[in-house]
């Protein structure tokens, strides 16, 4: 007990500075309503060092584990800075702060925050604007005024160009929270057309006409995507987050760009991030396992992994991250309606005590927003989704994050396992890896990320298997323990009686594979389309046989990948041979 109060003391003292807010400059009032509307008495570590640099009017990236408090940290010194103005902002002033984000939930999480903070701030309004939200209305609101805009990219993008009332002349902090991401989605150009259409640089301020327009990019992995955006969009910035221990580590090359970049060499360095070697910071009471199981046993393990969570502790909240939303769809539906046991003799129930929620970017907007607002609310939960919902949200209490499809690279693993273990809360993660992609361990190693293996089979002995109790002993691979063999079965056939569900599995199947063949760079020698048995893969959609993958497309893609695959190999066996040669 004393251990563990030990320990949680310490996991704070990692967390929280030993510092007030109003020590760090903020006005009174603000901090009232951090403490009133959002329980924050002290300041988080990122929060302390951030806000200080971000009041002083300093171009600023801040990188720093997920679940910091990055989003106050920005927040905080915006809306101090807009409530000291001698003249009070106007709603017919336009917008003086920007915040651009990758995803419609996030636009919402950092626009309801901010509603809370501004409660006693009447003048300075907050507002949003996002794909699939009414674009009328939204005309309607930025034709009044909005003192703080959320934003995801497109939107904004498209309003700069058709909403001739959206007033953003006073505009004069641009914030990038979750940088990378909004990067990847393949915003880049969006981005870059939004820097030239708000004029950047030579910003002239309502009240104080010396004061300069100030830029933040924040996340919680840096990498090369934001190279470019950090160069067009920052000036001289002050770099938060980056700990001593990696500074001094100058085998990593990215350190030194990251320093030239602070010393305001940007232009001269011609890559700044590495890609391949960062040192990604995770939350250090994180426990993080690794689960192998082969193919066709997939199912059956993740359902008993979820019921012996759910088991142990019916009360917490579960994450678990699919590659496709058709496999959402999929395992959503097989969640909500398979029962157990199959014995005509006992009374049957659903399979997990828990009603399955799901989120993903093919559903409409309201049941995101519903889906998204019911997890973050229910104390017992449990989420499917697609990374949709791996950057930036905060859903309290999550327990357990699964990754059941593995991660296009170590930045989303980073991002997907930090929906839990939240400012020094507790949290626990499982990826899932068939036996012939554990080298993917060694990828993540590469990045400081270490997964110690999750023990299954101990798991899942301790199943009830009545008459067949006796087989336990004789039972050699995982395949063949009797319990993965009878749950395999009764999902077998309960989606053969079900043709709904069944043609989700066989969509399911299809996306699946193409989501394998569409890995990139080095994990494409990990994730071996050649090494795929389809067969197994069916199985693991609880399908007896084969779907035909009529899609053209994925065949092709198949054969291309199985050929790619057979090149690589060739090259890499004549460059040994060359080697033993010489
Ligand atoms: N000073 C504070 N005191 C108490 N709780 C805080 C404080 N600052 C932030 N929090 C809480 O910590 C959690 C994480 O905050 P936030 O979502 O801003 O983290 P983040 O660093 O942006 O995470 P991510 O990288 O995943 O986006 C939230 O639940 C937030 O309410």
């Amino acid at each position: 007990m004393e251990k563990n109060n030990k320990n949680k003391n310490s996991e704070s003292a990692e967390v929280f500075a030993s510092c007030s807010f109003s020590s760090l400059g903020l006005h009174p009032t603000l901090c009232e309503q951090l403490k009133e509307r959002l329980g924050f008495d002290i300041p988080t570590q990122v929060q302390a060092q951030a806000i200080p640099v971000v009041l002083s009017g300093r171009h600023v990236l801040v990188n720093a584990a997920t679940g910091t408090g990055k989003t106050v940290a920005y927040l905080a010194p915006v809306i101090h800075q807009l409530q000291s103005y001698d003249e009070r902002i106007q709603r017919a002033d336009g917008t003086f702060a920007l915040v651009l984000v990758p995803t419609h939930e996030l636009c919402m999480q950092v626009y309801e925050i901010l509603q809370k903070l501004l409660h006693r701030f009447h003048w300075i309004v907050p507002g949003y604007i996002m794909g699939g939200e009414n674009r009328a209305k939204e005309k309607a609101r930025l034709r009044k005024g909005v003192s703080i805009l959320v934003a995801t990219p497109g939107r904004l993008l498209d309003h700069l160009k058709n909403t001739t009332s959206f007033t953003h002349k006073n505009l004069r902090w641009i914030i990038f929270d979750e940088a990378d991401r909004i990067l990847e989605l393949g915003y880049g150009k969006d981005i870059e057309e939004i820097l030239n259409s708000l004029g950047t640089k030579q910003h002239k301020s309502l009240n104080s006409p010396e004061v300069q327009q100030q830029n933040l990019l924040l996340s919680a992995t840096l990498n090369d995507k934001v190279n470019h955006l950090a160069k067009i969009s920052l000036e001289n910035p002050v770099l938060i987050g980056i700990d001593d221990k990696v500074v001094q580590n100058m085998k990593y090359n990215h350190v030194k760009l990251l320093e030239s970049y602070v010393d305001n060499r940007i232009e001269e360095s011609p890559k700044m991030l590495s890609t391949s070697n960062e040192e990604y910071r995770l939350p250090a009471q994180l426990v993080q396992k690794y689960a192998k199981v082969p193919c066709g046993s997939r199912l059956v393990v993740l359902l008993s992994v979820l019921k012996h969570l759910f088991e142990r502790e019916a009360s917490q909240k579960i994450v678990v991250f699919f590659s496709t939303c058709d496999a959402v769809d999929f395992h959503h539906s097989l969640l909500s309606e398979f029962k157990w046991p199959q014995s005509k003799t006992e009374e049957r129930q659903m399979f997990l005590g828990c009603k399955p929620l799901k989120l993903h970017g093919n559903m409409n907007h309201e049941d995101r927003k519903t889906a998204f607002q019911t997890f973050k609310v229910e104390k017992s939960a449990l989420l499917l989704s697609t990374d949709v919902c791996a950057r930036g949200l905060d859903f309290p209490k999550v327990r357990c994050i699964i990754q059941y499809d593995s991660p296009g690279d170590a930045t989303e693993y980073v991002h997907r396992v930090g929906r839990t273990a939240r400012l020094g809360e507790k949290g626990d993660s499982i990826l899932f890896l068939q036996p012939v992609e554990v080298d993917y361990l060694k990828d993540l190693e590469k990045h400081g990320v270490m997964l110690t293996e999750y023990p299954l089979l101990k798991l899942l002995s301790s199943f009830p298997l009545n008459s067949l109790r006796h087989q336990v002993k004789k039972f050699v691979t995982l395949e063949m323990h009797p319990w993965v063999l009878t749950l395999q079965r009764a999902l077998e056939s309960f989606i053969s009686s079900e043709p709904k569900i069944k043609k989700l599995a066989q969509d399911a199947f299809c996306s699946w594979v193409r989501a394998y063949t569409a890995h990139r760079g080095e994990l494409k020698q990990i994730f071996m389309v050649k090494k795929l048995h389809l067969g197994h893969v069916a199985k693991s959609f609880a399908l007896k046989e084969q779907p035909s993958l009529f899609n053209k497309s994925i065949q092709k893609k198949i054969k291309k990948r199985k050929r790619d695959d057979k090149q690589h190999h060739r090259v890499k066996s004549k460059k040994r041979f060359t080697s033993t040669k010489s």
